[in-house]
C-alpha cells in the first residue's frame, strides 16, 4: 500500500472534522474522494501533508511513518490554489521546481513539455493574473507535478472550469496516472470519480461513509438497475417483489431491484406483453450509491 490512513481524526476547537478515518491507497491507484461541502477531505489532505496535526491516529507511507522527507516529495494542488499572480508562469514554475531540488534547466524543460501537452506555450513568459482560470489552472497542475512525484494530491482540480478545459484536465490526470503516478483527487461530482477510479471513499460529516475499490463496493452494495423500453404499459412492476423504486420518462422505465435475482422474475412478466426495445441490468451507479449510504445527494 502506497499510503495508510488508520483512525484518523482531527478537531477544531471541540467540533470533529475528520471522524476516525481508516483507509488504503493503493500503490499506481486513482482514488477519488467524494463529499459535499465540509465533508472533510480539504482536512484530510492537509494531515496527509503534514500541513495539519492529526487529533488521532496515524499515517503511514510504504509502511513507514509519514515525515517531511516523503511529504515533500508529494504532489499538492491545494483547492486555495496558491500561484503568484505578479509572477510569470516560467518564474514561478522554475521556483517552485528549485524548491524540490530541481535544476532550473529541468524546471524549464518539463514546463515546456506541459505547457506544449496543454497546447498552450505562448503562456510561458505571461504573468499568472493574465491567464484566464482555465489557464490558470492548467499552471497550478504543472507546478504541483513539475518535480515528477510518485504520489500526487488534488483537491478540486476540476471545479470551476469549462467543460473543455475539464477535459484537458482529466487526461492529463490520467496520463499521470498511466505513467505509474498514484492519484488522489476529491470532488464533489459522482462522475469523475465513476470515469477516473478505481478505488474511492465517500465522505459525509467527517466519516467515511464507504471506502474501497469501486467494483467491490458496488458489488457489495447488491442494488442493480433494469431499463427497459417499449410501448406497453409496465406500471404493474413497481409491484413486484424487489422493486424498490421505479420511474417513468416517455416509453423508457427505470427500475431499481434489490438484487440480480429479481431480474429474471420482471423479465418473465414483459415478455409475455410482447416485443420490447430494450432490457438492461446496469451496475448501480455511485450517485445510487452515495444517495443511499448518506441520505441525499450533492
Ligand atoms: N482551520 C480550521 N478551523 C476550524 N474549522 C475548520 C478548519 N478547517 C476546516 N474546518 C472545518 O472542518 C470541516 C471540514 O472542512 P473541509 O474543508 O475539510 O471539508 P471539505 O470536504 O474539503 O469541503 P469543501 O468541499 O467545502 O472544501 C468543516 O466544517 C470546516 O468548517
Amino acid at each position: 500500500m502506497t499510503l495508510e490512513l488508520s483512525g484518523l481524526s482531527k478537531s477544531f476547537n471541540g467540533q470533529t472534522a475528520v471522524d476516525q478515518i481508516d483507509l488504503n491507497v493503493p500503490t499506481g491507484s486513482m482514488y477519488g474522494f467524494l463529499g459535499g461541502n465540509g465533508a472533510g477531505k480539504t482536512t484530510t489532505f492537509r494531515m496527509i501533508l503534514g500541513l495539519l496535526q492529526p487529533s488521532e491516529g496515524h499515517i503511514t507511507y510504504n509502511g513507514e511513518k509519514i515525515d517531511y522527507n516523503v511529504t515533500n516529495q508529494i504532489g499538492y494542488l491545494p483547492e486555495e490554489r496558491g500561484l503568484h499572480p505578479k509572477l510569470k508562469v516560467d518564474e514561478q514554475i522554475r521556483y517552485l521546481g528549485q524548491l524540490k531540488g530541481m535544476s532550473k534547466q529541468d524546471a524549464d524543460r518539463r514546463l515546456d513539455e506541459w505547457l506544449e501537452r496543454f497546447e498552450v506555450p505562448e503562456n510561458r513568459t505571461k504573468r499568472i493574473e493574465k491567464l484566464s482560470k482555465g489557464n490558470q489552472q492548467k499552471i497550478q497542475l504543472i507546478a504541483s507535478i513539475i518535480h515528477d512525484p510518485k504520489l500526487i494530491i488534488l483537491d478540486e482540480p476540476f471545479s470551476g472550469l469549462d467543460p473543455v478545459n475539464v477535459e484537458i484536465l482529466k487526461s492529463a490526470v490520467k496520463e499521470l496516472n498511466s505513467r505509474g503516478a498514484t492519484i488522489i483527487f476529491s470532488t464533489h461530482r459522482m462522475e469523475h470519480v465513476e470515469e477516473l477510479c478505481e478505488s474511492m471513499c465517500i465522505l459525509n460529516k467527517g466519516r467515511q461513509v464507504v471506502s474501497g475499490r469501486i467494483d467491490e463496493i458496488r458489488k457489495d452494495f447488491g442494488q442493480k438497475e433494469i431499463i427497459i423500453e417499449g410501448e406497453h404499459d409496465i406500471s404493474f412492476l413497481k409491484d413486484m417483489p424487489g422493486v424498490i423504486d421505479m420511474k417513468q420518462i416517455r416509453n423508457r422505465y427505470i427500475l431499481k431491484i434489490e438484487d440480480e435475482s429479481y431480474a429474471e422474475p420482471i423479465f418473465n412478466e414483459i415478455v409475455k406483453l410482447g416485443y420490447f426495445k430494450r432490457f438492461q441490468v446496469n451496475e448501480p451507479s455511485i450517485n445510487d450509491i452515495f444517495i443511499s449510504k448518506v441520505g441525499y445527494g450533492i
